[in-house]
Parts: C-alpha cells; sequence; structure tokens
C-alpha cells in the first residue's frame, strides 16, 4: 500500500482519511506533546508503522512560534480547546475554563514556553509507589529529561551581569526540542542589566534592588544551583524556544523534517471516539472527521501491536470511559459496555491552582524598561523591534519571565508546617474524596497522603510558587501540590461527542486552606520584610485590612484558579490495588495491547509545571513501548 501523500517538508501528511493503511504497528491517538515525541521514536528505526491521529491540524503562524511575552498563541482562539468544568462548590460554584491545545503539537504549541523540572522527590515519590523495585525514580528519569532538551546556556554576559545559575551537568544537547535563554532580562528582575537598548524616554534606575535577590533577604531560602537540578529554591529556566527565537515545541522538534519515513503517517482535523476490542484485546480505534458528530462518517483503523493513548489528561481518560475501560457505574450510567472495570480511569485529577497567595501592586515603582514599555512606551517598542529584526536579540526575545522561586513548604510557613502536615496525615483517605470513591482509589489517596504530608515536612520539595516577570504587578502565587483531588468523567447523555465533566473540586480538602493561608503570610513578608517594600508594595488581593481566616477563606473562594494548565493524573501509573490505570510500563491493567504515555499517567504533580516532565515520560515510554516491541 502505498499513500497518495503531500510531502512537505514535515512528515507523511496524509491529505484524507481514505489514504489510510488498514493497519499500522501503532496507532497513537493525540498528536500533541507525548505523542509526537513516541511517535518519533517508535519510526526513527523504520522497523515500526505508526498512525498518529490528530484533532487539531498543523498550525505555523506567527501566533504559535512568537515567543515575546510567551502567551502570543493563547490570543487566538483556534489553536486550543475551551469550556467550562462544573461549577465548584468550593468556589462559590464558579466554573472554570478547561483548556489545552488543539494543534499538531498540542499544548507544547500554546504553552507558557517555561522550562522546569521538579524536584528529586517528587519522582522518587512516584517510585516509591511501587515499592523498593521500582523503574521510575529522580535518577531513572534523569537521562530522560537530557534525551528530551537541548540545552542553549545564556551568554556569558548574561550570565555575569545578572549572576544567573545554570550547571550543564543536568542537561543535554541532542534533542530537537530546544531550551534556551533569552539575549536581554528586564533590569528589575536581576542585578545591573545594562540596557541592550537604550531608552532616553524611561527613567531607568542603573541599580535597581531587584525581585530575584529580594528573596535572599528571608529566611531559610536558597538558590538552586540549576532549574534541572532536582533542587527547590530560586531558579533561573530557559524559555522553549530555539537559540533563533523561535517556539521549540513538539510538531517542529519531533515531527517536521522526518519525510523519508515512510513508515509514519500522520492524520490530522480527526477525533478518535473510541478504542476497539477483541474481547480484552486493543485492536484499533474508531474515528471521525473533527465536527463531525455522524456516526455513519466514522472509519477505523487497526493496530497490530498496540493503540497508545496521548490525548492529554482531559481526554484520553474520556476516550478510555466511552471505550468501555472505566469506572464500571460511570460507564452504566453512560450506556457503554464494560470492557474493565477499572476505578482509577478520570479520579485523582489535579492541577496547579494560581491566584493564592496575595496580588500586588508596587506604587513606587520607576525601574524601566520593564514589560509594560512593551505596550506603552512607542519609542521603547520602535527600538526594541528594530533590534529584535536586525539580530533577534533584545526584550522581544523574552518570553514570560525565566526566574522565580519554587519554595518548600518549612521555609513558608516554619511555625506551622509540622501541624499542617500532622493534621493533614490524621485525616481518613475518604473523608474528602467524592461519595462513592472506590477503595482502591481511596487505597492511592491514602499513599499519596502519606508521600505528601513527607512533602509538607521537607526542605527538598516546592510546594509554593512565584514568577517574576520584572514589572510593578505581581500576582501568580501558584499552589504546587494541591491535596484535593477532582475527577474527569463522560458526559452520560453524550459520551463520544459532548466534552467530558470536569470537577476539579478545588479546595475539597480543608488541608489545602491550611496550606493556602501561609501562603498569603508569606507572600505579605515577601513584600513587606524584603527590599522590595521600597517600591510601595500595594495588596490588591485580598487586601492589607484582610487578616482574619474566614475572611482570607472567603478571597480564595472568589479569587482562586484551580488551573494554571498543569492537568495530570486521570490515567495514573499506580499499582492496581492503589487505583493505577497504567503500570510502570504504562500499559492500562485488565486488557492487552493499550497504552497511556502523556501527563495524564503523573500519579501526583511535581513541583514544576509539567512540559519538560511531559517530554522525559513520553522519551521513557518510547523505550518501553520499543523494549516490548
Ligand atoms: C495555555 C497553557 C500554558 C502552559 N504553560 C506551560 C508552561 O509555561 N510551562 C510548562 O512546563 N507547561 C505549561 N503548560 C503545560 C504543558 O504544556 C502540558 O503539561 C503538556 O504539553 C501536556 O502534554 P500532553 O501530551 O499530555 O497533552 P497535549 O500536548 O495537550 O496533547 C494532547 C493532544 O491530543 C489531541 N486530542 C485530544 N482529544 C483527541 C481525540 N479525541 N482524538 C484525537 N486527538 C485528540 C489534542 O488536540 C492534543 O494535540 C501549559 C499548558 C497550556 C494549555
Amino acid at each position: 500500500y502505498v499513500p497518495v501523500a503531500r510531502s512537505v517538508e514535515h512528515s507523511t501528511i496524509l491529505e484524507r482519511a481514505d489514504q489510510i493503511a488498514a493497519e499500522y504497528d501503532y496507532i497513537i491517538v493525540g498528536g500533541g506533546t507525548s505523542g509526537l515525541t513516541v511517535a518519533d521514536r517508535l519510526t526513527e528505526s523504520g522497523k515500526y508503522s505508526v498512525l498518529v491521529l490528530e484533532l487539531g491540524h498543523f498550525q505555523n503562524g506567527t501566533a504559535v512560534n512568537t515567543v515575546s511575552g510567551g502567551i502570543s498563541a493563547f490570543f487566538d482562539p483556534t489553536l486550543y480547546f475551551s469550556f467550562p468544568s462544573v461549577p465548584q462548590s468550593g468556589l462559590n460554584n464558579r466554573t472554570i475554563g478547561v483548556v489545552g491545545g488543539v494543534m499538531l503539537g498540542g499544548s507544547s504549541g500554546v504553552n507558557g514556553m517555561q522550562v522546569m523540572r521538579g524536584q528529586k522527590e517528587d519522582y522518587d515519590r512516584w517510585g516509591s509507589y511501587f515499592g523498593p523495585n521500582t523503574e521510575w525514580s529522580w535518577d531513572g528519569l534523569l537521562p530522560y529529561f537530557k534525551k528530551a532538551w537541548n540545552f542553549h546556556p545564556p551568554s556569558p554576559q548574561l550570565t555575569k551581569e545578572n549572576n544567573i545559575k545554570y550547571d550543564t551537568r543536568y542537561w543535554g544537547n541532542t534533542s530537537n526540542v530546544h531550551a534556551s535563554f533569552p539575549s536581554y532580562l528586564w533590569p528589575f528582575i536581576s542585578e545591573n542589566q545594562p540596557l541592550s537598548v537604550p531608552s532616553p524616554e524611561c527613567v531607568c534606575s542603573l541599580k535597581p534592588e531587584t525581585q530575584v535577590a529580594a528573596f535572599g533577604d528571608l529566611p531559610g531560602v536558597e538558590y538552586a544551583p540549576d532549574s534541572g537540578s532536582g533542587k527547590p529554591g530560586v531558579i533561573w529556566w530557559p524559555t522553549s524556544a530555539t537559540p533563533s527565537v523561535l517556539r521549540s515545541f513538539a510538531r517542529p522538534g519531533h515531527w517536521d523534517g522526518v519525510e523519508t519515513r515512510s513508515n509514519y503517517h500522520t492524520l490530522v482535523d480527526q477525533k478518535v471516539l473510541k478504542v476497539l476490542f477483541q474481547g480484552k484485546k486493543a485492536t484499533g480505534v474508531l474515528f471521525v472527521p473533527v465536527g463531525s458528530t455522524d456516526l455513519s462518517q466514522s472509519r477505523t483503523v487497526k493496530a497490530k501491536k498496540e493503540v497508545i493513548l496521548a490525548a492529554g489528561t482531559i481526554h484520553t481518560p474520556q476516550i478510555l470511559q466511552a471505550s468501555g475501560v472505566g469506572p464500571k457505574d460511570v460507564l452504566k450510567a453512560a450506556g457503554v459496555p464494560v470492557i474493565v472495570d477499572l476505578p482509577g480511569v478520570g479520579s485523582n485529577f489535579q492541577d496547579h491552582p494560581f491566584s493564592v497567595g496575595a496580588n500586588f501592586n508596587l506604587s513606587n515603582f520607576n525601574v524601566h524598561p520593564d514589560p509594560t514599555d512593551l505596550q506603552t512606551n512607542q519609542t521603547f517598542i520602535a527600538i526594541a523591534e528594530a533590534e529584535f529584526a536586525a539580530n533577534r536579540t533584545g526584550p522581544l526575545s523574552v518570553g514570560v519571565t525565566n526566574a522565580g522561586a519554587f519554595l518548600p513548604f518549612p521555609v513558608i510557613a516554619p511555625a506551622t508546617f509540622k501541624s499542617i502536615a500532622d493534621r493533614y496525615e490524621a485525616q481518613d483517605p475518604a473523608a474528602y474524596l467524592p461519595k462513592g470513591t472506590p477503595p482502591t482509589v481511596i487505597a492511592g489517596y491514602q499513599a499519596q497522603k502519606k508521600g505528601l504530608a513527607k512533602l509538607l515536612r521537607s526542605r527538598g520539595a516546592s510546594v509554593y510558587n512565584v514568577i517574576m516577570r520584572g514589572t510593578f504587578t505581581v500576582e501568580n502565587v501558584v499552589y504546587l501540590h494541591p491535596l484535593s483531588r477532582g475527577t474527569v468523567h463522560i458526559n452520560t447523555t453524550d459520551p463520544y461527542f459532548a466534552q467530558p465533566l470536569v470537577d476539579y473540586r478545588a479546595l475539597s480538602n480543608p488541608a489545602d486552606l491550611d496550606v493556602l493561608v501561609e501562603f498569603l503570610y508569606f507572600t505579605r513578608k515577601l513584600f513587606f520584610e524584603t527590599r522590595l517594600s521600597a517600591y510601595g508594595p500595594f495588596e490588591l488581593v485580598p487586601g492589607a485590612n484582610v487578616t482574619a481566616r474566614a475572611d482570607i477563606l472567603a478571597s480564595l473562594r472568589d479569587n482562586m484558579n484551580p488551573s494554571t494548565f498543569h492537568p495530570i493524573g486521570t490515567s495514573s501509573m499506580l499499582p492496581l490495588e492503589l487505583g493505577g490505570v497504567v503500570d510502570q510500563k504504562l500499559l492500562v491493567y485488565g486488557v492487552k495491547g493499550l497504552s497511556v504515555v502523556d501527563a495524564s499517567t503523573f500519579p501526583d504533580l511535581i513541583g514544576a509545571y509539567t512540559q519538560q516532565t511531559t517530554y522525559a515520560v513520553a522519551e521513557k515510554a518510547a523505550d518501553l513501548i520499543k523494549a516490548r516491541a
């Protein structure tokens, strides 16, 4: 069979669904961050045929490629899905936008391009759920972090001027997915940064008291040797961008330029509805053209070796459940025949909440240029654009930012961390999970609870994160290890075409409130008890007059957002008796020939944003799949 293919500078992208072969060794559902990584590795040798089925299409526009500001893709709603969660009773019944990338490249094509790694303890904790003979640990994943990323250090000048800490021993340099530093940093972030763009209109402070330095004024805060060192602290991280300042993501990194691989087909604009089974063996998938709800337009394609799910944390559990693999009560309510009762599918849902500290403005801020000058100061904009056009350097090479703090709970709450952790550990594990949660899922949460209580007492893990963007507004305190657990379930009235019901169950566990009250106190210290106090900090949310615990909690319920777009956990890699969906080889329990390789497999969150780890897990997944081929 020779497909009629359009071979541009990319892989073999099929024009129409009728061009696919009848069967492939592997079918990968979702051509996102993890799907394209695994597809690349499985097709490298030429030994295996692979079909990637992706919901979105090939995107290569300015919105995707622009690095400046880090969020230009977010202004183009055609690049991602966004639908409301179920009302959150812990958040005054607000619904929250559920968001993820939809394109060849998935969320790596819309994300904020901040590249950081969790702490050693996070990955060792993942392994601990399987006991001493685990294959998952920091040491086990480190080679895959190195394989997944090509690290480009900051220039010697930028490093020296800003005292940037990095250590190339934690990085590799062979991947086509790039992590690089901008050529410029906003003066307020760091040291005495000479301006590469002179701006006569700006009031330029030559010796700003920097945001990065301010953390050092607080007891216990350390500066980690590298964002990939596995240690918490104040870190400098790279941007997922090429040295020539284009977004580096899964499509250019793992898909472009493999046109010689006749064993690799890609079909975009297709929605996979379910996995097909013969008995308990996955044999292929059923899919329709995107936008169609007409099953007469559906097609099937067979997988000789494996169906590999990589549709992301929101849609992988939907596909599993719609295929008959999931909690039997949910499947029965939706009229889906049960292939295997797997209670963990769609449970254990987690994301990083944000807006959980205080939001501040600095009313006495005079350090320019700052990121707002790129929006309002026409002279500065013109100079910055000219510099970027000439050399691809300067302020337009900066993404969201490259500096911030990932801090342990004992540093945040030195007086109370022990009692908060003890109270949390003593909880009945079922008390704050949904009513009727299956016993294995409760047992899994109990195991996590032990690990997370340890984490709350540890100086080797991070719980609190704030990023520093070099300007007068600071609003993004992120909670790295929420203790509440949510669910993602198929819509029982329309399991295939309607979006799943996403319930963050935000703040359902009261221990989260104990932690977050401490976040507020600490954030206030950051602004009033450090050198930042000289800049006239003004507390916008919840407001300086809000001091009573009840009022702080009320503000959290009004303002917290339970998602920083880092969803994980809905197809957890955990033992079956702990509510797991996949085993250590990422194979789905109870069936044959079906695996999951995306972020839904993370058993719990890491103390970092999720893209770097998603790529590393996918690299490891590819090796696991090849080993059993
Ligand atoms: C707006 C945003 C900002 C972020 N910012 C950062 C950041 O700055 N730093 C960081 O580290 N992380 C960030 N992340 C998170 C990070 O990008 C994700 O954790 C990671 O990309 C997830 O990869 P994945 O493979 O699990 O899923 P994805 O990359 O989302 O891939 C899933 C793919 O499956 C496809 N799909 C879904 N359903 C179907 C179906 N039924 N049939 C066929 N295909 C389907 C989707 O279209 C998508 O392409 C951000 C994410 C978002 C959305």
